[in-house]
């Protein structure tokens, strides 16, 4: 839904009507209808309207989302709030997902990045540990500025990059950052697609995703199992996938779940024991969404 509070406001500060509005830049009053549903207008009546106020088109409107969660989560973004929902979510989701991976900076210092952009480097944290919380950092933003988008490989690609530039690995010849890999890699001591399966592979997968009409919790689960089954990248597979399933929980209106570093255990058997057994994952998932839930629930946010 959009907003038209800078719209309204100009023409109230000037004293334009919308009978006015439509004759002075000649749209139909249907189009003009549309601010008061708040209805999309096209980039070209935007634009008009924009020049007729002496204004930027952004300046004009605002999108609000359907989704609570993402509304509130865009609008702390915005404003950088300390203590809210946003904040959390970077420093919890951040800390736990690259501790997965191996990070070796614990959740307060995780937090003092995010809140000081400082460290507290105690007992040699590597540099590249930092790096990548800082992107993780960024990479949650981007998810969260793009939550609406429909999932393509552009965007899993772009969110690999923004974990992986500058770092160590990204100078190695053979790691390709913001592309997928090169070499053949294996997860779990299992195989996983070859480097010239894995396009194939992964267009097959969001084709089928993005054509599920609803789609639920248990779809994103799947697309987490089976994009780690893939394992496109030649590192970096555990955060993406991650952060892919943030996004789309927040695109369809589904709690988002923050798997803990503790629970890595249920977590890595879930995903081994995919095609034989789905409920395991499942599980370790809604148990994600009940540490998202808590958060929302310290906040005073409603969920369903
Ligand atoms: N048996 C398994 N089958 C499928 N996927 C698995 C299995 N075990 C682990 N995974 C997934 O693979 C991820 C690790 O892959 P990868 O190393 O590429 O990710 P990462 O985010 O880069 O971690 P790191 O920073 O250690 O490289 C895990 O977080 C998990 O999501």
């Amino acid at each position: 839904m959009i907003l038209y509070e800078g719209l309204e406001k100009a023409l109230k500060e000037k004293g334009i009507g919308k009978t006015e509005l439509s004759s002075a830049t000649g749209l139909s009053s249907r189009t003009i209808a549309k601010i008061a549903k708040g209805e999309k207008l096209s980039q070209r009546s935007l634009k008009k309207i924009a020049e007729y106020l002496g204004q930027k088109p952004e300046a004009l409107l605002k999108e609000v989302s359907e989704n609570k969660i993402l509304q509130i989560l865009r609008d702390e973004k915005e404003i950088k709030l300390s203590g809210g929902l946003y904040h959390e979510l970077q420093v919890r989701m951040t800390y736990n997902s690259n501790h997965i991976e191996g990070s070796k900076l614990s959740e307060a210092q995780t937090r003092l990045i995010f809140e000081t952009n400082t460290i507290d480097a105690g007992d040699g944290v590597p540099v590249d540990d930092i790096i990548e919380t800082m992107h993780h950092f960024r990479a949650i933003d981007y998810v969260i500025e793009h939550a609406e988008d429909v999932l393509s490989e552009e965007i899993i690609k772009h969110l690999h990059y923004i974990l992986k530039h500058d770092t160590k690995d990204a100078e190695l010849s053979w790691f390709a950052v913001g592309d997928y890999k090169k070499r053949a890699n294996v997860v779990g001591g299992r195989e996983t697609a070859k480097p010239d399966e894995v396009q194939g592979r992964m267009r097959k997968l969001l084709e089928r995703y993005n054509a599920i009409a609803a789609v639920t919790f248990e779809d994103i689960v799947a697309f987490h199992a089976e994009f780690e089954a893939i394992h496109p990248f030649q590192d970096g597979n555990g955060r993406v996938g991650r952060l892919i399933a943030l996004k789309e929980c927040l695109h369809h209106n589904v709690i988002p779940f923050i798997i803990e570093d503790r629970k890595k255990i249920f977590y890595y058997r879930g995903l081994s024991e995919w095609r034989k057994e789905k409920g395991w994952l499942i599980d370790t998932c809604r148990d994600g969404q009940d540490t998202f839930i808590k958060i929302l629930d310290m906040l005073d946010i409603p969920h369903e």
